[in-house]
């Protein structure tokens, strides 16, 4: 994690809120985004500094701290360019406000654009349908909580997702919506294929070209639903699109820490193997049959055209500014 430089004051709720999300107690994009934007409003809300550049300059380098937790999740930096492009004011009480309200609005919206997803996300499934899910999202959740709430009785095939076990989240969570939850390990999956109606997956990013960049296992769960013909559908608000593929960049996949995987003694008696523990993967678009978002469904292959409206040809990165 990166520090602010010495004469920039970060409010010790933003490094709580880094330092939790590195740790992944705040995991899942949406999340994520929320929580990003909260610790801006908390940065403005405890600044005493006496100037509108000293009060920017502490946004900004408490924006710098955010951004440094995870890498891959877009929704990260998106959150923090859409609370830091909207501060306005002449004074250090204006410009408080207005990151305020900016962090308000950014809530809402996303709050709205999950709903409105689900609303998209539960005309594709039908009363009686097997699901498979992968990880946790809160995007796919909300799909199947409307379709829960149209009345579909549903029954759901929750991979663990190794090694951090999200499926045991989502598990409780669909189990709470009353959806018939069956549990397997991420090697059973292709053979529970052939009973399952839909895979539905989240995303932490989508590039330009359509690729879902999600939890790790995503894109070999898509490969076999492809060989099975079991459709597959990605459930990611816009705010999941990733604005510098639109320019070439690639996304930068997690390596996190090997302790997730296996502990030390585990590994010395294993004779001190390498490990490695990528958190995510790409999937590309032709293994993917829709991208469900709050403005509707696109094919991946036309997500393009959505990122452009939305974010133009590129966007900036405020927080690297002095
Ligand atoms: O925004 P929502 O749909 O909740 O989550 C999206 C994605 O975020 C999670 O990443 P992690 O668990 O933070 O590494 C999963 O990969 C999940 O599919």
């Amino acid at each position: 994690m990166s520090d602010a430089p010495p004469d920039v004051e970060v409010s010790p709720a933003v490094h709580r809120t880094a330092e939790d999300i590195g740790s992944m107690e705040i995991r899942g994009a949406a999340t994520i985004a929320a929580a990003a934007a909260e610790a801006l409003g908390e940065q403005a809300d405890v600044s005493d500094a006496d100037s509108p550049e000293a009060f920017r300059a502490e946004l900004r380098a408490a924006a710098r701290v955010l951004y440094d937790t995870r890498p891959t999740a877009v929704s990260l930096p998106n959150a923090l360019r859409y609370v830091l492009r909207d501060v306005e004011g002449e004074t250090v009480e204006r410009l408080r406000a207005s990151v305020r309200a900016s962090v308000s609005e950014f809530c809402r919206r996303l709050d709205n654009a999950q709903t409105d997803l689900g609303r998209v996300g539960a005309n594709r499934l039908r009363d009686g349908d097997t699901i498979m899910t992968h990880c946790h999202s809160t995007d796919v959740l909300a799909c199947v909580e409307t379709a829960v709430e149209q009345g579909k009785s549903l029954s759901a095939f929750v991979k663990e997702t190794r090694p951090r076990n999200q499926g045991h989240i989502t598990a409780e969570a669909l189990d709470e919506l009353g959806v018939d939850v069956t549990l397997i390990v991420d090697s059973a999956a292709r053979r529970y294929l052939n009973d399952v109606d839909h895979v539905l997956v989240g995303a932490d990013s989508i590039a330009a070209d359509g690729s879902v960049i999600n939890k790790i296992g995503t894109s070999g769960l898509a490969v076999n639903a492809r060989d099975r013909g079991t459709p597959i559908v990605c459930a990611a608000q816009t705010i999941k699109l990733h604005p510098d593929t639109l320019t070439g960049h690639t996304v930068d996949i997690e390596m996190r820490d090997e302790r997730e995987v296996v502990d030390r003694e585990t590994a010395e008696g294993m004779g001190d193997p390498e490990v490695l523990n990528p958190a995510f993967d790409v999937t590309p678009p032709r293994y993917v049959d829709a991208i469900v978002t709050e403005r509707g469904q696109f094919p991946p292959e036309s997500i393009v055209s959505l990122m452009r409206d939305l974010f133009g040809e590129g966007t900036t990165e405020p927080w690297a500014e002095a």
